[in-house]
C-alpha cells in the first residue's frame, strides 16, 4: 500500500469538490492503486496555511470548519514541509496576467520534490516551460489536464493516444461562463443575473470579469498553442473580444432568428506560426456548437493524420457540475501520479 500526504491550495469549489470526490472514490483507490492518502495541508487566503501531518479532519474542513493552530506556518514552503505533503493540488484563483502566486506554489513543491497539480490555466500560460523542465530535473509529475476543456481529457489524450499528430487548427467552446450568461440573457434575464448563474453553479472564475471579456478563453487557447502546437503565441496576440459589448436586444434577437451567439476561440496555423481568437459568434444550425447545453464545451481539431476530431462536453445546467467535473480531471491526474 502506497501512502500519500495530500495538500491542498485553494479550497473554493474546485478544491471541496476534489476533496468530496477523494472520499467518495477512497476505497477504489485503494483496492485498484493500493492508495491509501491523507489531507495533511489546506489553504486558502480566509483559511491561512494548515497543516498537520498526522491528517486533518476531512469532513470538518467540508464544513467549513478550520482547527485552531497557532504558530502557523508562514508561507507556502514552511506549510509543505510542515504537513510533509506528497502531492500538491494548486487549485487557487486564475491571474490572467502573471500567473501568480500558482506558480511560486507549484515552483516551492517540486523543488522540494513534491508532485504538483493544477486547474489553474496561468500556470501554463506564465510558467509552462520552467515548471515542466523543473519537473523533469526533480523526477515529480507536473500534472494540468483540467486547465482547458476541464472534464474531458484533453492534454492526455494528445499525448497518450494521438502520437506524431500535428494540430492544425482548433475551434472551441472554452468557456462556459459566457454561454450560460448569454443563455441566461436569452430567458430574459439581466447580465448581473445571469452572472449570478453561472457563479451558483460554481463555473465562474474568482472575478467574472475574465470570463466575459473573454480572458479565460483566451488563456485557454495559449495553453493549446503552448502545450499542443509547441508554439509560443503571447496573450496580447490573440484578438480577443468578449461578450459584454453585446446588447441584450442582439442577444434575444440572434437567439430567436435560430442563429444564438456563442463565444467562440479559435486558433490556426500560418505560414509565420498562428493567428487566434476568441470572440462572440452567431452559429448557425446544423454548427456541433448547437449540440450541447449551455454550460457545456466543444473542441474541434483539425490534425494532419485526422482531418476532424470532436470533443462534446455535456453539463448540466445547475448544481456543481462544472467545479465536480474539473475535480475529477484533477483527480485522473492524481492516479497518473500514483502510477509515475
Ligand atoms: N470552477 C470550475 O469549473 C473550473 C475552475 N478552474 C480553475 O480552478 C481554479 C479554482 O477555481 P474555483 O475553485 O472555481 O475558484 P473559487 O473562486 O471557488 O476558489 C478559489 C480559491 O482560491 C483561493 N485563493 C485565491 N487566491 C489565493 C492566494 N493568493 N493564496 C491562497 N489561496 C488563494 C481562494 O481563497 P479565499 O476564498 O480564502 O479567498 C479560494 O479558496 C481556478 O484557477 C479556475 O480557473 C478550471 C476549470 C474549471
Ligand atoms: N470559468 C471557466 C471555468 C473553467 O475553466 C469557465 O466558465 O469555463
Amino acid at each position: 500500500m502506497k501512502f500519500y500526504r495530500l495538500c491542498i491550495v485553494g479550497f473554493g469549489n474546485v478544491g471541496q469538490s476534489l476533496l468530496r470526490l477523494l472520499i467518495e472514490k477512497r476505497d477504489e483507490l485503494r483496492e485498484k492503486y493500493e492508495v491509501e492518502w491523507q489531507v495533511t495541508g489546506v489553504a486558502s487566503r480566509r483559511i491561512g496555511w494548515l497543516a498537520d501531518p498526522e491528517g486533518l479532519d476531512v469532513a470538518a474542513l467540508l464544513r467549513g470548519e478550520w482547527p485552531e493552530q497557532k504558530g502557523q506556518p508562514a508561507n507556502v514552503r514552511e506549510w509543505l514541509i510542515a504537513a510533509r505533503g506528497d502531492v500538491l493540488f494548486e487549485l487557487t484563483s486564475l491571474n490572467v496576467e502573471t500567473g501568480e502566486p500558482a506558480i511560486e506554489h507549484i515552483r516551492t513543491a517540486l523543488e522540494l520534490d513534491i508532485h504538483a497539480i493544477t486547474a489553474n490555466k496561468g500556470t501554463i500560460v506564465h510558467g509552462y516551460h520552467e515548471l515542466q523542465s523543473l519537473s523533469r530535473e526533480r523526477g515529480k509529475r507536473f500534472l494540468y489536464e483540467a486547465t482547458v476543456m476541464a472534464g474531458s481529457p484533453l492534454f492526455s489524450l494528445f499525448q497518450a493516444s494521438l502520437p506524431l499528430a500535428r494540430l492544425l487548427r482548433f475551434r472551441g467552446l472554452l468557456n462556459s461562463t459566457s454561454n450560460v450568461v448569454l443563455a441566461e440573457i436569452e430567458q430574459g434575464k439581466s447580465f448581473a443575473d445571469a452572472i449570478k448563474k453561472a457563479q451558483e453553479i460554481g463555473i465562474a472564475e474568482s472575478d467574472p470579469s475574465a470570463d466575459v471579456d473573454g480572458w479565460d478563453a483566451a488563456v485557454k487557447v495559449c495553453a493549446i498553442a503552448k502545450v499542443l502546437m509547441e508554439v509560443e503565441l503571447p496573450l496580447e496576440a490573440i484578438e480577443v473580444q468578449g461578450i459584454r459589448g453585446l446588447s441584450v436586444d442582439e442577444i434575444q434577437k440572434a437567439s430567436l432568428a435560430g442563429r444564438p451567439y456563442k463565444l467562440v476561440a479559435g486558433i490556426e496555423r500560418t505560414e509565420g506560426g498562428v493567428k487566434a481568437w476568441v470572440r462572440p459568434e452567431q452559429i448557425t444550425p446544423g454548427d456541433p456548437f448547437t449540440t450541447i447545453g449551455p454550460a457545456g464545451l466543444l473542441s474541434h481539431f483539425e490534425l494532419d493524420v485526422i482531418p476532424g476530431l470532436t470533443i462534446a462536453l455535456h453539463i448540466p445546467n445547475s448544481g456543481t457540475a462544472g467545479p465536480d467535473v474539473t475535480a475529477y480531471d484533477v483527480l485522473a491526474d492524481f492516479i497518473r501520479v500514483v502510477q509515475h
